[in-house]
């Protein structure tokens, strides 16, 4: 697919590798539609996609609200005229171990808002987009590609029960859409970040950066840009589908 004159829509894509991906598509004159629940760091991100040379409109919405989400994906293709990728990025974490236990005692657990915050955002708003860009792709006949943005942690990391069981999922919905939405045109793949540097990532205090850090091979976090190369390569490669690209510097959990 050639990026110049697309629309691709982002979700999460106030700030982060949401932002970043956004920018550095942009650039390659793809025309953004950026998704966020933040009104003012989707301003943000549109000014920067218009300085990186494209277009680009913002559209408040909680994806883990099926109404917000069909009506979110109408307006863009009101907007726009056509729909033709989606990068599946927004995420939250909810961390905690299942069960944590103090001098032989079960202190606390993880609830179940925490366990279902993550999977409503990380994994339900993941099948409502990607059914909705599907839907308007295929109306509107144009040929597209989806990005589900997962995370090394799909593979089970401690402290992550709810993150992990949602980037495990929205990984799996990978070559379930590939291979259903082939015979429309529609290409489907992901990517599965390692440790990247984020303002998440810079609030960490310096010890756990440094030990961090030390457990990844290539010795260092990766660069959202980095990222965002690996979606325009998903996007430009139309060969590629169905597979979770690892972007991670070699670290395994
Ligand atoms: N930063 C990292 O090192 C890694 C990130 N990831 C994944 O990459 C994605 C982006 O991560 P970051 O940029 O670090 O996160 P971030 O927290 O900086 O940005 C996430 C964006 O999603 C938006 N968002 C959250 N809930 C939403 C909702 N219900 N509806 C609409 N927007 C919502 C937030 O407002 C925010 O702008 C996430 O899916 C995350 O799990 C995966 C591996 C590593
Ligand atoms: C444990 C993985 C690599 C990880 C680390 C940090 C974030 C973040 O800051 O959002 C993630 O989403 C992760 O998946």
């Amino acid at each position: 697919m050639k990026l110049q004159d697309s629309v691709i829509a982002i979700t999460g894509g106030g700030q982060g590798l949401g932002r970043a991906m956004a920018e550095y598509l942009a650039a390659k004159g793809a025309k953004i539609a950026l998704i966020d629940l933040m009104p003012d760091k989707l301003d943000e991100a549109v000014a920067a996609c218009k300085a990186a040379g494209s277009d680009a409109r913002r559209y408040v919405c909680n994806v883990a609200k099926e109404e917000d989400v069909e009506k979110t994906f109408d307006a863009i293709v009101k907007d726009f005229g056509h729909l033709n990728g989606l990068v599946n990025n927004a995420g939250i974490l909810r961390d905690g171990l299942l069960v944590k236990v103090k001098d032989g005692k079960v202190e606390r657990r993880m609830e179940l808002s925490q366990w279902q915050a993550v999977i409503d955002v990380n994994l339900t708003g993941v099948f409502l987009c990607g059914r909705e860009a599907a839907t308007q792709m295929i109306r509107n006949d144009d040929r597209g590609v989806i990005i589900n943005i997962a995370s090394i942690s799909r593979a089970g990391n401690m402290g992550q029960s709810n993150y992990s069981a949602a980037k495990a999922g929205v990984s799996a919905l990978v070559p379930v859409w590939a291979k259903e939405l082939a015979r429309y045109g529609i290409r489907c793949a992901g990517i599965a970040p390692g440790f990247i540097e984020t303002e998440m990532t810079a609030s960490m205090k310096p010890e756990a950066l440094e030990k961090m850090t030390a457990s990844i091979p290539l010795k260092r976090m990766g660069k959202p840009e980095e990222i965002a190369s690996a979606a325009a390569f998903i996007f430009e490669n139309d060969y590629v589908s169905g597979r979770v690209i690892e972007v991670d510097g070699a670290l395994r959990l």
